[in-house]
């Protein structure tokens, strides 16, 4: 029989002003005296300066580290300041969480996951996207032991964030059929439960979306709360494959390439226009999602050019080891050229 170890979240907060409890929550986990605090330059005003306030108050000692990107020198540079910290905290978007999770799972400390908004899905997934010149991994890293996710700090963060997060769960519909075609043509490994859990969040923010809008409590707990279901199925699956297939290697491979890229989330949302037309389904619908909670839909929204959309497409199938729609060859330039025009990407 084969076994299977599923690995999530033991705690998630979520709630208005929730930031200032960080302390007590760590308490309550059994955390006391030493913590590191990883942030980016932004995210420290924004909420990493109250999370040292409330530590600092529950009789922690806190280092912090500032980070900018989530590559394998960002790692090195959290994991050289651990000393004697129990609980490594990311508090920030998806590298800083990224950065937090895998450097903790490689030290053998607890991970606290602090999302200062809701533009990714690894909020209280196990598995860490690390960045260098050749592309994006997915890594084995850890859950968090608990979430912290103060809907006033989301609320308030930057709506294009949150349309973002969206778009990153809205991809999850392409992911999925690009996981079903890998287990019928290549049987890989295949969880109907993860598949359902990530294809019904999909549908929570894709019929919801005339209800999302910008600085609602409501629209920022379903946005937030979409991400850590399909958190949840990457958890399932042990694999991002549930969130993650074609779509998300074209994100990859316009961030290896394109001059000025946009969010992750957004590209995503792009590619699940162009991808959804090559499964043959419906892309329109993928769109007029997209446009209801104002993610881009277009080369010019995105801030890329034309011919990086066409380079993108053509390179993403190699970015991976992952089967998807784009095949073993991937597109031909005059094959990404039309994709781009007819779904009006260009
Ligand atoms: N592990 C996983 O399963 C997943 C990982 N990812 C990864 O996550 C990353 C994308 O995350 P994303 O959040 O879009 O990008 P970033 O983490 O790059 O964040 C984007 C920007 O938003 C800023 N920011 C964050 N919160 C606020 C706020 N409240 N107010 C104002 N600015 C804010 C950040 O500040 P600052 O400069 O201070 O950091 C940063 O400049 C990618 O690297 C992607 O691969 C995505 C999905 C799943
Ligand atoms: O972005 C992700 C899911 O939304 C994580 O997936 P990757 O495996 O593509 O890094
Ligand atoms: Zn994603």
């Amino acid at each position: 029989m084969v076994t299977k170890k599923i690995q999530l979240p033991r705690e998630v907060h979520i709630g208005p002003g929730l930031i200032d409890n960080t302390g007590t929550i760590c308490n309550d986990l059994r955390f006391y005296n030493d913590a590191l605090m990883v942030c980016g330059p932004h995210t420290y005003k924004i909420a990493g300066k109250q999370v040292i306030d409330s530590l600092e108050n529950a009789d922690f000692s806190v280092e912090v580290v500032k980070v900018d990107s989530a590559t394998q020198e960002s790692v090195n540079q959290v994991e050289e300041k651990i000393g004697k910290a129990q609980v490594i905290l990311g508090v920030g978007g998806g590298k800083i969480i990224d950065v937090a999770k895998m450097s903790s799972a490689n030290t053998g400390t607890y991970f606290l996951s602090v999302p200062t908004t809701a533009s990714h899905d690894g909020i209280t997934s196990p598995l860490a996207s690390i960045k260098s010149d050749k592309g994006s991994v997915s890594i084995k890293a850890q859950s968090p032991m608990a979430v912290v996710a103060d809907t006033d700090i989301i609320r308030n963060s930057p709506y294009r964030l949150l349309a973002s997060g969206c778009a990153d769960v809205i991809a999850n519909y392409t992911a999925v059929l690009d996981w079903k075609l890998a287990k019928r043509l290549q049987n890989v490994s295949y969880s109907e439960s993860a598949s359902s859990l990530s294809q019904m969040t999909a549908k929570l923010i894709t019929q919801g979306a005339d209800q999302i809008k910008p600085g609602l409590e409501k629209s920022t707990r379903l946005i937030a709360k979409a991400l850590f279901s399909t958190g949840v199925a990457i958890s399932i699956a042990n694999t991002s494959r549930p969130a993650s297939g074609s779509e998300h290697l074209f994100s990859h491979a316009l961030d290896k390439i394109a001059e000025k890229p946009a969010l992750h989330g957004e590209q995503c949302g792009v590619g699940t226009i162009m991808m959804m037309n090559l499964h043959g389904g419906d892309w329109k619908c993928i769109r007029d999602s997209l446009q209801k909670v104002k993610a881009p839909t277009t080369a010019k929204e995105l801030g890329v050019s034309p011919e990086e959309i066409i380079e993108a497409l053509t390179i993403a199938h190699t970015i991976r080891d992952r089967y998807t729609i784009l095949g073993d060859r991937g597109l031909s330039r005059e094959a990404a050229e039309q994709l781009a025009t007819s779904t009006g990407v260009i």
